[in-house]
């Protein structure tokens, strides 16, 4: 979980020294010029891999943020600002920052094809602007000068390699911490995003800041190569293009930067090559970006997922035969599984608290209405410290919107306190960052991440290597290298769990963990849960259907049947309650203890 990933920043500046050596010295000086608006391109692709690639927000105005780098260069050379060509560069970048936020805040409400046109009408007014008003020198023809030693395009060609490779490091290593992560999340899901205590509107203007602060350098490049620019530069069918070749590419990646860049500049020139109209280029971009849609990853996405999958395979096989050679046949293994997991359950009564602890989350009537549907009517829960209660009912008895009210997702009447602390006006991202996490029934893991950068999203900070292992093993994940797209569904609920422990809340909040997990694996994540509290600190809210579970982990139960509390207890009495088991009849087996 290195903020740097050595092999690839190996490659990565190894690469860019190649192309600075060599490329000027050997290419024509036609091909040079195109090779600067390759890598100028490229820098663009960088803003699009944040703001497309990684955020999944689809923003067509990336070069009117551009436009604005631009002018900001050319305004600072016609006043001869002081500073020069590369502080300029810098200040077109940061005066992209604002606008970048100002076209974000419409996507705090706004989503997909909506916010598209929302960008694409910002893109279209710089359009009509930039036709308006000239850029700054133009009239005069005050044209920039290029710092020596980057005066020649050969030099100039290095210059723009160094910016992209900077970039592209720097953009790396957000990527990697929660900020960069977290994007990921967005991308596939807001709602588990804010479960982990991301501000998903911070993480989205962060995006749009960052992605405009990249495109406006861009657009300041542009400036050093044409020393002048005009509208046409920064068309909104630019904007389109590189954006579909964005979707497809996936230039989140540096290489898909890179190549996307090349495609992005020189596209006209071989379409002109093979006696084809350059826009047809355009086209190719647009079928290549509705496949990539469709399948909901790019090309190098694709491709490192693939990588990222083969060399799981190959660790879960190594661990699969380590076990074989221990000479522990897979029948041993669930034996002893199983026999684990319930001499585990059967010395839990005896370590815990039974009901006398202090009450950390407290829920009185808790009413939901969705219209006519009362889904909950003033439902009254305590989680103790150090406790493990249930909460269960038939299906649509009211057990998942009881945790999505009480974690903040769904509108409700009642008190919710944590600790103490009222939390009935607070957002879902600030509940979690106060102490309650919740998992759901549905997972929604973005499938390029790992498991070990799923639990850095889940816990707030950088975990260590030895803390992650430990969790993941607990919960009984693979490793922390295997991709999540690898992972079943039932190990995935598993890992979902350790995100929301690995944040060491004081209550998580669990819907249905057990699901999709055989009998064998349902008692050993009992036995699991259990420990949790003493060796998490963590309480635990548990809605669960499988009761043989419920009854070995919870000491306190609460079941609920159309949205009413209809026994709530210690957990053998209340299942012993002939009302629990004619609610239940027909819909789950209450065993008799
Ligand atoms: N967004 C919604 N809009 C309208 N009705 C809803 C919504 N969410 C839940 N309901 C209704 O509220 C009731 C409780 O649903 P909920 O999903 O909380 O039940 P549950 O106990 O979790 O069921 P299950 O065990 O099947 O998950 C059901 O009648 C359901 O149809």
């Amino acid at each position: 979980m290195n903020l740097v990933d050595k092999r690839g920043l190996g490659t990565g500046v190894g690469a860019a020294i190649l192309a600075c050596a060599l490329l000027p010295a050997v290419l024509p000086p036609y091909w040079i010029y195109l090779a600067i608006s390759a890598a100028i391109s490229a820098v663009i692709m960088l803003s699009f891999g944040v703001i497309v690639g990684r955020a999944g927000v689809m923003s067509l105005c990336q070069m009117s943020f551009a436009a604005i780098g631009a002018w900001v260069v050319l305004r600072l050379n016609v006043a001869e600002a002081p500073g020069g060509f590369f502080l300029w560069l810098l200040l077109g970048g940061l005066a992209a920052v604002p606008v970048g936020v100002a076209i974000g805040l419409p996507a705090l409400r706004i989503r997909g094809v909506n916010l598209a046109v929302v960008t694409f009408g910002f893109a279209v007014s710089t359009d009509i602007v930039l036709n308006v008003n000239p850029f700054p020198g133009a009239k005069d023809l005050v044209m920039l000068d290029r710092p020596a030693p980057f005066d020649t395009d050969g030099g100039y060609f290095v210059f723009t390699v160094i910016v992209f490779t900077v970039l592209a490091i720097g953009l790396g290593i957000i990527g990697k911490t929660r900020l960069g992560l977290s994007w990921y999340e967005l991308r596939h899901s807001e709602r588990a995003a804010a479960a982990h205590g991301i501000s998903v509107a911070r993480s989205k203007l962060a995006a749009f800041a960052i992605s405009a602060f990249v495109a406006g350098i861009g657009g300041g490049l542009l400036v050093g190569q044409l020393s002048l620019v005009v509208p046409q530069n920064f068309a909104m069918g630019q904007s389109l293009a590189l954006f579909a070749v964005a979707v497809m590419i996936g230039p989140h990646h540096p290489e898909g930067a890179v190549i996307g860049g090349v495609f992005g500049a020189l596209m006209g020139t071989l379409m002109e090559k093979i006696s084809l109209p350059q826009d047809f280029g355009g086209v190719l971009f647009g079928v290549g970006a509705l496949l990539a849609l469709r399948s909901g990853l790019s090309q190098t996405d694709m491709t490192r997922l693939r990588k990222r999958e083969v060399d799981a395979r190959k660790l879960l096989k190594a661990a699969e035969d380590a076990k074989d050679a221990e000479g522990e046949s897979a029948t041993a293994q669930a034996e002893a599984q199983v026999e684990a997991a319930a001499a585990a359950l059967a010395e839990v009564p005896a370590r815990r608290p039974v009901g006398d602890a202090k009450p950390l989350l407290t829920v009185q009537g808790l009413t939901v209405k969705f219209g006519e549907v009362v889904a909950l009517n003033g439902v009254d829960v305590t989680v103790p410290e150090g406790g493990v209660v249930g909460l269960i009912g038939p299906n649509g008895a009211g057990k998942s919107t009881f945790i999505a009210a009480v974690s903040g997702f769904v509108r409700c009447e009642g008190a919710v306190a944590l600790d103490g602390r009222q939390l009935d006006r607070l957002s879902p991202n600030k509940r979690a960052t106060l102490g309650l996490r919740r998992t759901f029934q549905t997972t929604a893991i973005a499938p390029e991440l790992s498991q070990y950068e799923y639990l850095t999203i889940g816990a707030g900070r950088r975990l260590s290597r030895a803390e992650a292992d430990e969790l993941l093993e607990f919960f009984g994940c693979p490793p922390g290298q295997v991709p999540v797209s690898i992972v079943d569904a039932g190990t995935r609920r598993l890992l979902d769990v350790a995100a929301a422990i690995a944040a060491r809340p004081k209550v998580a909040l669990l819907d249905e963990p057990a699901a999709g997990q055989s009998a064998a694996e349902s008692l050993t994540l009992g036995a699991r849960l259990a420990e949790v509290p003493e060796r998490f600190g963590v309480s635990i809210l548990l809605v669960e259907h499988d009761m043989e579970l419920v009854q070995a982990v919870c000491e306190q139960v609460t079941v609920l049947d159309f949205g009413n509390v209809i026994a709530s207890g210690p957990t053998g009495e209340v299942l012993e309650d002939p009302a629990v088991r004619a609610a239940y009849l027909g819909a789950a087996d209450v065993p008799a203890t």
